[in-house]
């Protein structure tokens, strides 16, 4: 491989490079190569259990990034590149597939795995050639091939693993790291290519492009031309109605090459002979296509299943000038993702209600249909409900059901993914179906008056249900009017405490106090969370009279004695001089040494979820989420002098303060 010629070769193309990646374009910039940058939008949610080894994952997941970008540009960009190059870069360990991780949460659990271990980091890299037939038509041929390097971290403690987390750096990396960076001090030896784990493996991308370019595969034998996924196939895209391909002379003789024979520009991939000896271009390189598109078709809709791919045609009209992609596209998806977000919750919420989980829990693996049967609902609306949850991560869509109703084996079915099981089914320990009830039912309508709510600084519940709810009776007028209403609010609350009691309890070391009062307990599952990993500790529930036998209200009646007092999500519902009057009393109640655990969602300028439940708070009770320091600054005000903080990256934060 001579490096000039090989890059060379592709000096006068139109390159393109459908990756968002900052690191895989300055890899590629360095070695002088001139490409313009067009993310792809596919959306890397291949069902992984479709492949056999987590290689051809990550082969197809590249495969469909270019395929994507290639596609789009004629009819987007109005102009059709000669190359696309697209990649995908994943960490594998333990059997398991790591991507990027979606939260700092996720990015822990992810270092954590990977501490003291060896991990395999692969890359895989699709390139695209497009060539526009006389007909304005467009013809692509992919060669695709992967790098694997090995990577063996040291140890890791918690401080390390938590420091390296809140540098922010892992958060756009597979396998939440960045060997470039500061992820290289996790690092103790590597095994194969250094830019490979960087996201682009450039050795191999050189010899690529030297057997694409430099190389004649006509004279080669099959076997020899064909490049395989593994490190050396071809395979040939090519239109289906492309009659001009088919009608050519040259494809009526097996043994000949492609018809493709646009003088010194064409690809040599385009040459390229199935090993059945046809013509790649044949009608059965159709077979070709569908099934390097399987997925992506899957994922469109499910009645385009194994139905072609729609001829790709440039319409630019000779007289346009091209028009230059300014557009961030990460900054676009972000707020195409914003603007749909409250579509996404409707679904969530839908589905919940319409106990699609639970169904699928007891009765995976089913159709659309038997789906709409069971809920009694149109099959076109569940069929649209169920491809949005797919979507969205809720559900798996398989191949393949053989369910009575299903047509042939080949039909999509459904089963819940593992987020639904863990979170959706109502049977399970931390389902959040209770939350999610209340959040559409009572937070959904209030936040369609938003716009009320900032410019009046007022809850908003005037306008919902025309009742007027002040402080001053806020629990009895807003949540304990009626049973349905307090059960609701109550199942909210205890599905809340039951994902983020096991968090709140282990957040401090709480072993040496021996009774707490949880105030505002309400249905005591926080209390449960903090008995089972106190075994010493006795924990008592106060609560209003309509809620829990030991009443009172937190307000006007006597606190029982307690060493440690906690106020989950109870201070959020109230202005700030609610807050100091209960403060105050807490204070009262306690002596030196012992404690009160506030259970709060603290706002920290960063995170969504805080900023938006305050909004919520705003518009449900007229009370908001504070900061970390604004509660360190109360909890002093009332003599609690050592105040320590605990994010648990759960719904709730932890701060505990002992009284002076
Ligand atoms: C392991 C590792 C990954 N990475 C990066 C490379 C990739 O950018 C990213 C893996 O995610 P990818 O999905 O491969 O790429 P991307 O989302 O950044 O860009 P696009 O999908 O638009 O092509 O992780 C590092 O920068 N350093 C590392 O050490």
């Amino acid at each position: 491989m001579v490096l000039n010629p090989v890059i060379s070769k592709l000096s006068g193309k139109l390159v393109v490079l459908a990756s968002a990646s900052p690191r895989r374009l300055e890899i590629l910039t360095n070695v002088g190569l001139r490409f313009e940058v067009v993310p792809s939008w596919f959306k890397e949610t291949l069902d992984k259990s479709l492949f056999k080894a987590p290689h051809e994952y990550a082969v197809e997941t590249a495969r469909q990034k270019a395929l994507e970008v290639a596609r789009r540009m004629p009819f987007k960009h109005l102009k059709t590149p000669d190359i696309v190059i697209g990649a995908d870069t994943i960490v594998t360990v333990d059997g398991l597939i790591l991507e990027k991780p979606v939260d700092k949460a996720d990015a822990y659990r992810m270092l954590s795995r990977l501490s003291g271990k060896e991990h395999s980091v692969c890359t895989a890299v699709a390139i695209v050639l497009c060539h526009q037939q006389e007909n304005e038509e467009i013809d692509y041929q992919m060669t695709d091939f992967y790098e694997e390097t090995k990577v063996k971290f040291a140890d890791l403690s918690e401080t390390m693993l938590w420091e390296y987390i809140d540098s922010g750096e892992p958060m756009d990396k597979a396998g939440g790291y960045g060997i470039q960076a500061l992820g290289g001090m996790l690092v103790e030896y590597i095994q194969g290519d250094f830019l490979n784990v960087v996201g682009f493996p450039l050795n191999r991308f050189c010899k690529q492009l030297d057997l694409i370019y430099n190389h004649d595969p006509v004279s080669n034998d099959v076997e020899h031309s064909v490049i395989s996924s593994n490190g050396s196939l071809t395979n040939s895209i090519a239109n289906p109605s492309s009659n001009s391909s088919l009608s050519s002379p040259t494809t009526s003789n097996p043994h000949t090459d492609s018809p493709i024979q646009n003088g010194p520009s064409a690809s040599p991939a385009s040459k390229v002979k199935r090993k059945d000896g046809q013509s790649a271009l044949d009608d059965s390189s159709w077979a070709l296509v569908n099934s390097l598109s399987k997925c992506s078709e899957g994922q469109e809709n499910v009645s385009a299943v194994g139905s072609p791919v729609p001829p790709v045609t440039s319409r630019r009209p000779m007289n346009l000038p091209y028009v230059v992609d300014n557009v961030h596209t990460d900054d676009l998806k972000r707020v195409m993702e914003l603007m749909d977000g409250f579509k996404a919750s409707k679904v969530l919420f839908t589905a919940s209600k319409l106990r699609v989980f639970d169904l699928l829990e007891t009765r995976p693996g089913l159709v659309g249909a038997e789906v709409a049967q069971a809920l009694e609902a149109s099959l076109k609306g569940t069929e649209c409900l169920l491809e949005a949850c797919v979507s969205l991560g809720l559900l798996e869509r398989k191949q393949g059901g053989s369910s009575l109703l299903s047509i042939s084996h080949q039909e999509v079915v459904y089963e819940n993914s593992r987020l639904a099981q863990r979170f959706l089914q109502s049977d399970s320990p931390s389902s959040l179906l209770g939350y999610m009830e209340h959040c559409d039912e009572l937070v959904w309508p209030l936040f369609s008056h938003l716009e009320s709510a900032v410019r009046e600084g007022t809850n908003q519940h005037a306008k919902v249900s025309g009742k007027t709810i002040t402080t001053n009776n806020l629990f009895q007028d807003l949540y304990y009017f009626r049973d349905a209403q307090k059960l609701q609010f109550m199942r909210a609350m205890h599905s809340i405490a039951g994902v983020a009691g096991p968090a709140v309890a282990t957040a401090f070391d709480l072993s040496r106090f021996k009774t707490a009062c949880d105030l505002g307990g309400c249905t005591g599952s926080m209390a449960h969370e903090l008995a089972k990993a106190y075994p010493g500790l006795s924990v008592t529930v106060f609560d209003l009279p309509s809620v829990v036998e030991m009443s009172g209200d937190l307000f006007k009646d006597k606190l029982p004695k307690a060493d440690l007092y906690i106020l989950a999500r109870v201070l959020h519902d109230w202005t700030d001089e609610k807050v100091h009057a209960l403060l105050s009393k807490v204070s009262d109640a306690c002596t030196p040494g012992s404690a009160v655990l506030v259970v709060e969602t603290l706002l920290d300028g960063t995170r969504s979820y805080p900023a938006l439940q305050s909004l919520s708070m705003l518009m449900q009770t007229m009370g908001k989420e504070r900061t970390g320091s604004q509660y360190t600054q109360l909890l002093r005000q009332h003599g609690f002098g050592d105040v320590r903080i605990a994010h648990t990256w759960n719904f709730v934060d932890v701060v505990l303060a002992i009284k002076n």
